[in-house]
């Protein structure tokens, strides 16, 4: 469970985060906001990759401000910008490193990276330079990544900016089909229609938060867009 308590945050005295406060339990959590709504800081607060100036933020009663390693362990996070969170040579190792400190053995370790790649439609690059992948091969590499490691809760920032049509479609069903608790920052209105609960940011403040629908509704008005024409921001008719 994430649990936010007055968390505020600014850059270079410029506020981001205004006093928010929330108890995250559902399995499929929502977020969206225009952009410069200070999105990704609250996400990044979620793991702890942001201790915010004020306030704190608790995952499964960890302190992100003091627990920092446990807290990344469980949280695994998913970043918009897939050349930020891919670290090693190749797609294999890119995906094994995760599993470095995990005490598991060789074996199984080669089992659960094979099975990875396979699912995420990256076998046949096995051993390529994880650079060279295309923007949305690498952001699948970024999300199998991640989720080898099995984390309790994830938290993705937009994983699906670069994916043609079939992948976000991958994505999404992999999202979806996920046991565990996902909090899940998206311009995409329509994916998360059917989620259990939609927050709606605004100049850093939680302006709306309930059922996907009236969620959606309030973002479009927000936007000064009338009820209908929202749906899909930022994506070519
Ligand atoms: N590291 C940083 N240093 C200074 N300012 C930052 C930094 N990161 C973000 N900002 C600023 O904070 C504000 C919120 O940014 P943030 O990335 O959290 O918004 P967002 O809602 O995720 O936006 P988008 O939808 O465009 O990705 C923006 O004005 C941005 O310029």
């Amino acid at each position: 469970m994430l649990t936010l308590e007055h968390v505020t945050h600014a850059y270079d005295g410029c506020p981001v985060l205004s006093d928010i406060s929330l108890r995250l339990t559902e399995h499929r959590i929502g977020v969206i906001g225009a952009n410069g709504s200070g999105k990704s800081t609250l996400a990044r607060t979620l793991n702890g990759l942001i201790v915010p100036d004020s306030g704190r933020v608790w995952v499964d009663g960890l302190d992100t401000r003091r627990r920092a390693r446990e807290v990344r362990q469980r949280v695994g996070f998913v970043f918009s910008d897939p050349a930020t969170q891919i670290i090693m040579p190749t797609v294999a190792e890119d995906i094994e490193i995760g599993l470095r400190d995990s005490g598991l053995s060789r074996a199984e370790i080669t089992r659960r990276v094979d099975a990875v790649l396979e699912r995420y439609d990256l076998a046949g690059h096995r051993d390529h330079p994880a650079h060279l992948l295309s923007g949305g091969q690498k952001q699948l590499l970024a999300l199998a990544a991640v989720l080898v490691t099995e984390p309790d809760i994830l938290v993705c920032d937009e994983p699906t900016t670069l994916l043609d049509l079939r992948n976000v479609a991958l994505i999404e069903r992999t999202l979806r089909e996920l046991p565990q608790q996902l909090v899940l920052f998206t311009h995409h209105l329509e994916t998360v229609m059917d989620f259990d609960r939609v927050l709606v940011v605004d100049e850093g403040r939680v302006v709306f938060d309930g059922e996907p629908e009236p969620a959606v509704a309030h973002y479009t008005e927000l936007m000064g867009l009338a009820p209908g024409t929202g749906a899909a921001p930022g994506r070519t008719p």
